[in-house]
């Protein structure tokens, strides 16, 4: 078994008295800034004029520059989205960078994928929650976390575990547990769940299911209150108890077809095309494929995403969430 680390493994000392810049305040930024501040930890939010800017100041933060952050800072995490931290790496946070210093990362893409080199004389690691910022916040202020990784690429220092672990307990990683990973490790698994389960496997099922289901005569509204809303509810009872609590909640009848028909769906070909993607990501063809789509200015994406908002399951849904709104109060 892998070594979990919680609160109580922690050395506290490791980031008492050491200055956190965290670069960007979007879904991960608002969440490790304000999650560290409330743990007692020094934070200054580097970001540009805008209006995360204005959030972070609203929120009662000390805000600055990327420049000056960077600066200012011992530790320095990075949270812009992947595809724009080369960039803003290379022009504002390395020339502020002091030799021993911690950069630091929530993912491996950029490191991992040689977008970014860093310095050989600061400490180079990742600390990754394995889950959404937004939620990353939410439940540290319900008193919860979210899991996390560390991984270490650089150890100038010799402390850079302890400073991982102290800033993953600061956010609320070592409540729910923070293992040890590496970048190539956590950088592939990621883009892996993300791609093949979680957003891009779970999108294309509930998108298969719900057009199954409208093409054959049903209502759109019951196709999404089925095959969308629902899954919801199912996934609360295996993020509560796995696969076997939420047989236990569901119908017998259900549990029956869930064995004889799940696989007939997620099939072995399902699993001979994970693998393909797996592999394009472990080759850099992924990656390569996204850093030039980014360098284009994003055709290919700007245009799936406009037919992705229009498909019908999405019209449906903006209608019936309405007047749902307990849904959205968070
Ligand atoms: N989203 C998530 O839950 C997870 C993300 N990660 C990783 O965390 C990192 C951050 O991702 P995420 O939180 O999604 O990022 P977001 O897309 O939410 O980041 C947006 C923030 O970055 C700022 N920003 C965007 N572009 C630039 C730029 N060119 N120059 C300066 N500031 C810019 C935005 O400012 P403005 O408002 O001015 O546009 C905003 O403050 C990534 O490495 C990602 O892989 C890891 C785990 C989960
Ligand atoms: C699942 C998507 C994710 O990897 C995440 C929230 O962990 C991301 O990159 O946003
Ligand atoms: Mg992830
Ligand atoms: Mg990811």
């Amino acid at each position: 078994m892998a070594k979990v680390y919680y609160n109580g493994d922690v050395n506290d000392a490791a980031i008492q008295g050491k200055k956190v810049a965290i670069i960007g305040y979007g879904s991960q930024g608002h969440a490790h800034a304000l999650n560290l501040k409330e743990s007692g930890i020094d934070v200054v939010v580097g970001i540009r004029p805008g209006k995360s800017q204005e959030k972070a100041k609203e929120d009662g933060l000390e805000v600055t520059t990327v420049r000056e952050a960077a600066e200012q800072a011992d530790i320095i995490m990075i949270l812009l989205p992947d595809e724009s931290q080369p960039k803003v790496y290379k022009e504002e946070i390395e020339p502020g960078l002091k030799e021993g210093n911690s950069l630091v990362f929530a993912h491996g893409f950029n490191i991992h994928f040689n977008q970014i080199v860093p310095p050989a004389n600061v400490d180079v690691f990742l600390v990754a929650p394995k889950g959404p910022g937004h939620l990353v916040r939410r439940t540290f202020t319900e008193g919860a976390g979210v899991p996390a990784l560390f991984g270490i690429f650089q150890d100038v220092t010799g402390n850079a575990k302890d400073i991982a672990l102290a800033y993953a307990k600061g956010v609320g990683g070592a409540r729910a547990g923070v293992l040890e990973t590496t970048f190539k490790e956590e950088t592939e698994t990621d883009l892996f769940g993300e791609q093949a389960v979680l957003c891009g496997g779970l999108s294309s099922l509930v998108k298969a299911g719900f057009e199954t289901l409208v093409e054959a005569g049903y209502q759109p509204e019951v196709a999404y209150f089925e095959c969308l809303h629902e899954l919801k509810l199912i996934v609360d009872l295996m993020y509560e108890g796995g696969l076997e609590g939420m047989r236990y909640s569901i119908s017998d009848t259900a549990q029956w077809g869930d064995f004889v028909s799940g696989p007939r769906v997620v099939d072995a070909g399902a699993k001979e095309r994970m693998k393909d993607v797996l592999t394009d990501i472990q080759n850099g063809t992924f990656a390569k494929g996204w850093i030039l789509e980014n360098q284009a200015n994003r055709p290919e994406f700007t245009a799936i995403n406009a037919n992705e908002s229009e498909h019908l399951i999405e019209k449906v849904g903006r209608d019936l969430r309405k007047m749902m709104p307990f849904v959205n109060a968070k």
